[in-house]
């Protein structure tokens, strides 16, 4: 079976390491020359573990595939999206595995594949663009888009990879806002890793009043969902949020697809969220300079 994964980050270098070790014909796109010469010469490193060398492509030369992982971040898949959308007679499914909520819309406009959405909740930590640290082990929820049939997603789980089918797609996409909006926001304001927010009693505290607004917009359970934001942060305590890896390399953040989606969708009623989302638009500022 072959598979190409577009956007080798943290995500990207996790899903097409472990995707080589289960044997499938993996091929890496990627949007820089240097990345892809570093990838052919060191392969993919997982932990300590000795590399796997899947192929590199540059994401122009997007090819036939059975199955394709998106990994990118949201603020990219328009131009992924586009290009997919010219090589889609030789793509049978795609898998999309961004945080946050407001690509769904993007995404239906693919016509002729099959469509899977998708939450990553392993812990991954990008150390350089080929070396990635696996730290904390979880699995991905995928649910298909516009009635696509699971029964091939089969193929793909495995012990050390596992999936789990969702029904509701929404409701996946949700559950993930809502831990996304408490852990990223927060750990790139205050530059710390995720298990920091239930170490300091004041950023629990504030943790805590993010999730019952959002869980307030969204009409789920707090006192569940509170519970998944511990689970999350302690699984996944070194962990750098996806947010603050973006802060630090000076790149622009997910916010918009996070915190700004509860703020547009909740007409302004959720004041922390709103705040927050304000403090990482000036970060975004202030780390461009
Ligand atoms: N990091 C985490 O712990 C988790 C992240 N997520 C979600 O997964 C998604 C990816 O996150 P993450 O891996 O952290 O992000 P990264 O920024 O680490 O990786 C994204 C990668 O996509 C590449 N890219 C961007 N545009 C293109 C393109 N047109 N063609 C090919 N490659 C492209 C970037 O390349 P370049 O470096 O050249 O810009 C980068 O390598 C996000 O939605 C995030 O919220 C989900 C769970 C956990
Ligand atoms: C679950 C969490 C917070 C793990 O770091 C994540 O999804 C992210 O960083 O975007």
């Amino acid at each position: 079976m072959s598979v190409g994964v577009i956007g080798i980050g943290a995500v990207g270098l996790f899903v097409a390491h472990e995707l080589s070790q289960m044997r499938y014909s993996v091929t890496c796109y990627v949007k820089r020359e240097d990345q892809k010469a570093t990838l052919e010469r060191e392969g993919i490193q997982k932990d300590d573990q000795t590399p796997v060398y899947p192929n590199v492509q540059m994401i122009h030369s997007l090819q036939a595939h059975d199955w394709l992982f998106v990994c990118t971040k949201q603020t990219d898949l328009d131009n992924v999206v586009k290009q997919i959308d010219q090589t889609n007679d030789k793509i049978n499914r795609v898998v999309f595995l961004q945080n946050g909520l407001g690509h769904v819309e993007k995404i239906k406009d693919l016509k002729g594949l099959q469509k899977f959405i998708g939450v990553l909740e392993h812990g991954v930590k990008r150390v350089n663009d080929h070396h990635v640290l696996h730290t904390g082990r979880g699995l991905i929820r995928l649910a298909p888009l516009n009635h696509t049939k699971t029964s091939s997603l089969n193929h793909l789980n495995h012990d050390h990879f596992p999936i789990i089918i969702e029904d509701s797609l929404q409701k996946t996409l949700e559950e993930k806002l809502v831990i996304n909006s408490v852990i990223n926001p927060l750990t790139a304001i205050y530059g710390v890793k995720n298990g920091t927010i239930l170490e300091v009693d004041r950023l629990r505290r504030l943790a805590h009043q993010l999730l019952l607004e959002a869980t307030e917009i969204l009409e789920l359970d707090d006192r569940v969902m509170w519970g998944r934001v511990e689970s999350v942060c302690r699984n996944t305590s070194e962990n750098t949020s996806s947010m603050l890896a973006d802060i630090n390399r000076g790149r622009q953040t997910e916010i918009d697809y996070m915190n700004g989606y509860l703020v547009r969708i909740a007409l302004e009623k959720c004041p922390t969220h709103e705040l927050i989302y304000q403090m990482i638009k000036v970060k975004e500022c202030l780390s461009e300079v």
